[in-house]
């Protein structure tokens, strides 16, 4: 990644640090995700993976080192000096999270248009015009209809897009929080563990929408997953962490074949999982 040229890269992490009290969480971490380009964050559990994307989506502020976002005009932003409303608005970053949050009482169809709530608040004059029902406003509307109605198609939850998510298959959930993040048409994708939980046949669809997210939007995604089969067949590059350092990074082919990774995996040391690597081969 170091010889990537500044357009190529979406996003650049740069000696970024986090710190809880004496748990160093986060340590001097540098990496960056290309732009239209799916790149995944993996570690063992407490690699510090879930910290780098509470700090790249301003659910902490971090203790050093910088987040810059560079959108495709050339306009950079500084993460790390804005807060999670911002970053989701003004940088356009969207994020999904370990544990589904989707408003489970509401329709497929109502959590997709709440996603779009500060378009359509902007178009309604907050309020006033959307009252009046002019006309900017109900092209508003039928937009965020239309850009909803999309994603249901897309996920494949159309004939269900009047049911409460909260009766859906955790599968489509899944994906329905994909969509919902689609909505608010980001330009980073960061998805933390979206196959947790999910069956061979769910990750396999999920994988395909990933790919149709990167390869017909061209929107970039960055990736936390403990779902190797999905991180191999998906990833364009790989960073992987452990204690909260990066250990590696590269293509799924040389993560694959490092014995530094595996032995962070197996909890063996780097020699002895490269003679297990090579008595294997
Ligand atoms: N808010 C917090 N306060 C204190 N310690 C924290 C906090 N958040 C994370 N940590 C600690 O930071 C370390 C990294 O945790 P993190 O959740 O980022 O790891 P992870 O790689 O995402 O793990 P997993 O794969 O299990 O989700 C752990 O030791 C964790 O206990």
């Amino acid at each position: 990644m170091s010889g990537d040229k500044m357009s190529e890269k979406i996003l650049g992490v740069d000696r970024l640090t986090m710190r809880f009290g004496g748990i160093v969480a986060v340590q001097d971490l540098s990496f960056s995700a290309a732009r239209k380009k799916i790149t995944a964050l993996i570690g063992p559990n407490g690699a510090g993976k879930t910290t780098v994307f509470n700090c790249i989506t301003g659910f902490y502020k971090p203790s050093g080192g910088a987040i810059r976002l560079t959108h495709d005009d050339g306009r950079t932003v500084a993460l790390e000096r804005l807060n999670d409303f911002r970053i989701a608005k003004q940088a356009k970053v969207a994020r999904t999270f370990q544990n589904i949050r989707l408003f489970p009482g509401m329709t497929a169809l109502e959590n997709l248009m709440v996603a779009q709530h500060n378009t359509l608040m902007r178009a309604s004059g907050f309020t006033l015009l959307g009252l009046l029902g002019v006309p900017t406003y109900r092209d508003a509307e039928k937009r965020a209809i239309d850009l909803a109605t999309d994603w249901l198609k897309r996920v494949n939850l159309l004939d269900r897009a009047d049911d409460a998510a909260g009766n859906f298959a955790y599968g489509d959930q899944r994906r329905l929080e994909i969509a919902r993040a689609m909505c608010t048409e980001p330009a980073l994708l960061c998805l933390d563990e979206p196959a947790a939980g999910l069956n061979a046949r769910e990750s396999a669809a999920l994988s395909e929408l990933l790919l149709s997210i990167r390869d017909e939007l061209g929107t970039s995604i960055l990736l936390i997953e403990h779902d190797m089969s999905v991180v191999m067949e998906i990833s364009d590059q790989i960073v992987v962490m452990d204690h909260g350092v990066k250990i590696a990074e590269g293509t799924p082919r040389e993560i694959r074949d490092d014995p530094k990774v595996i032995a962070a995996y197996l909890g063996a040391d780097e020699e002895e999982a490269a003679a297990v690597m090579e008595g294997g081969s």
